[in-house]
């Protein structure tokens, strides 16, 4: 586990996870496994050496975290298989959580080898574009609901230092909403790039005219300007992380009312120096009501699962039952689900939480 910290299961109900993003929720055990089959090298071979490459371990920033993504993303990109194979075993870790929705996040890009430029992580190029990864990852996501009983959906990802990318991105999330996607995003490094390049502007434009979903990273390590850019230009309907957001009090008053989803990640703020180490500062807004979901984010790089993010919540930022409770029925409310499908998952939660009538 990240540091110190144990994990307990707190809340041992059924949860809804908003935020995570697939390539930074696998196996390591997965990585090895294809790696050895694809007769790739890796700086390491056990779980334990692997592991102890692909995790942060201090609070660390936001440039530091992403660089983790290179010690193993070239294993998994440009191979079918694994692909597929990700998204199923995503499924299956997060119905052992007890999740019974969740949102995966991902770059179609970042997971391709063909019509992509440049193709990352130095990989030759070969045949499988993001187009077929979207394909692929829906598949194993589909399969994964069937065998487990939960419900996936996916959000593609928009990547701040690559504005070139998101016209398609926009152009993929149309072609598969019917197939289980269910929003756009746009994440890394804002710490870099802070405001929106056009590129982006024109893709989440698309978005909100086609009826397409948008959330946003933004105010994880960016101002609140950022945070004010994603809901007043990219009309962003949800903000990921948006910690910083409460450095501008009127802005954060104004989205307070407007019931802005937050979309909290208490491990990973404090392991990419988003927010202060001591979770007892952490600006997790419990007393103003606010709508927020909590989430992993990237559980492999954090060395985290779910049940540590609500232990961390309960034991250092006073979180209760019926805080817990509160949050995941606001995050049912706050899917992006259709609206039938949402109504169902809230009256789900209220069964189990045994609130039925109130
Ligand atoms: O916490 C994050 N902030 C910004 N970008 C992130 C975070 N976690 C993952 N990413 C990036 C790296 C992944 O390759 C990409 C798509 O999932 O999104």
């Amino acid at each position: 586990m990240a540091e110190h910290f144990t994990e307990q299961i707190v809340f041992n109900k059924p949860k809804i996870e908003l935020h995570v993003h697939l390539d930074g929720a696998l196996r390591v055990e997965t990585i090895l496994d294809v790696a050895k089959r694809r007769g790739i090298p890796l700086p390491a071979y056990t779980v334990e050496d692997m592991r102890r490459i692909c995790v942060i371990h201090q609070p660390a920033t936001l440039t530091e975290f992403l660089g983790k993504f290179a010690e193993y993303m070239h294993v998994i990109a440009g191979d079918r298989e694994a692909i597929k194979r990700i998204a199923y075993e995503f499924v299956e870790d997060k119905a052992k959580e007890g999740v019974i929705y969740v949102e995966v996040r991902y770059s179609p890009h970042l997971l391709a080898n063909t019509d992509v430029e440049p193709i990352p992580w130095n990989q030759e190029e070969g045949d499988l574009s993001p187009d077929e990864v979207v394909h692929l990852v829906n598949q194993g996501l589909a399969e994964g609901e069937k065998t487990y009983k939960i419900k996936a959906r996916s959000i593609l990802c928009c990547m701040r230092h690559m504005p070139s990318w998101s016209m398609d991105v926009v152009e993929l999330c149309k072609k598969y909403k019917k197939n289980g996607v269910v929003a756009i995003d746009l994440a890394g490094d804002e710490s870099l790039n802070c405001e929106a390049f056009p590129g982006h502007r024109m893709a989440y434009e698309e978005a909100a005219r086609c009826g397409i979903h948008r959330t946003v990273h933004a105010g994880e390590v960016g101002p609140a300007s950022v945070v004010k850019e994603a809901v007043e230009v990219l009309k962003a309907e949800r903000v990921g992380h948006g910690y910083n957001t409460l450095k501008d009090q009127v802005l954060y008053k104004q989205l307070l009312e407007q019931n802005m989803h937050f979309e909290v990640c208490p491990i990973s703020s404090r392991l990419t120096g988003a927010c202060h180490p001591d979770f007892t500062e952490h600006p997790v807004i419990t007393k103003d009501k606010a709508n927020y979901s909590l989430n992993t984010d990237d559980p492999l790089i954090f060395n985290s699962t779910l049940h540590l993010d609500y232990s961390t919540a309960q034991e250092y930022m006073g979180f209760t039952e019926e805080e817990f409770k509160r949050l995941n029925i606001n995050s049912a409310n706050s899917s992006f689900l259709p609206e039938k499908e949402k109504k169902d998952l809230v009256n789900e939660l209220y069964e189990a939480y045994g609130m039925i009538g109130q």
